[in-house]
């Protein structure tokens, strides 16, 4: 529950909703003979889900590593958002999702809103992939913050 719960909190936030920390989802084991996307699957198989391999699959995604937030917009049948499986799908899905989303959205708002931020280094972010269960940054993120003017002065009004 901790590892569940926090490093992929504080990855999602790092990559800032570039790339959802678990590249493959948990195992999943199938209790009866069943079919997954065409695939006969016998009853007792190990089967594990490659989102990352998904999430990039071209005849499932129009231009799938471009930034295109519209694709998560309206209503989910008409867009392309609910194949996006950051949080797995059906009975095993992530029961921290409701919890991560409000989270990660609440302190992403606040940065974004009440702080300027710079790169600490290069010029550009090193957006090299780290390796293991969990899809980190090779490199951590380093950046500089500081308030931004109007929020200098509203402090002290609070
Ligand atoms: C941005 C944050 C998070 C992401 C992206 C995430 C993603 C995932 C994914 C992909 C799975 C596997 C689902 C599957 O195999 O179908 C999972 C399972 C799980 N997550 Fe999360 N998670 C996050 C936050 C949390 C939090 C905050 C908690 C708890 C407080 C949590 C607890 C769990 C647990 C217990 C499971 C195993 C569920 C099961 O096997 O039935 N996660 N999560």
């Amino acid at each position: 529950m901790f590892i569940a719960g926090t490093e992929t909190t504080t990855i999602t936030m790092e990559w800032t909703m570039l790339y959802p920390p678990a590249p493959v989802l948990l195992p999943h084991y199938s209790s009866e003979d069943c079919t997954v996307g065409g695939y006969d699957v016998p009853r007792g198989t190990l089967l594990m889900v490659h989102a990352w391999a998904i999430h990039r699959d071209l005849s499932l995604w129009v231009d799938p590593t471009e930034f295109k937030p519209e694709r998560f917009e309206g209503r989910l049948e008409e867009k392309e958002g609910w194949k996006f499986l950051r949080f797995g799908l059906g009975r095993r899905a992530c029961p921290g999702t409701m919890m991560s989303t409000r989270l990660v959205l609440l302190v992403l708002d606040a940065a974004i809103q009440c702080f300027e931020w710079e790169n600490v280094g290069s010029e550009k972010v090193d957006m090299t992939l780290g390796t293991g269960q969990t899809l980190s940054k090779a490199m951590p993120l380093e950046t500089l913050c500081s308030p931004r003017p109007d929020l200098m002065k509203l402090l002290p009004q609070i």
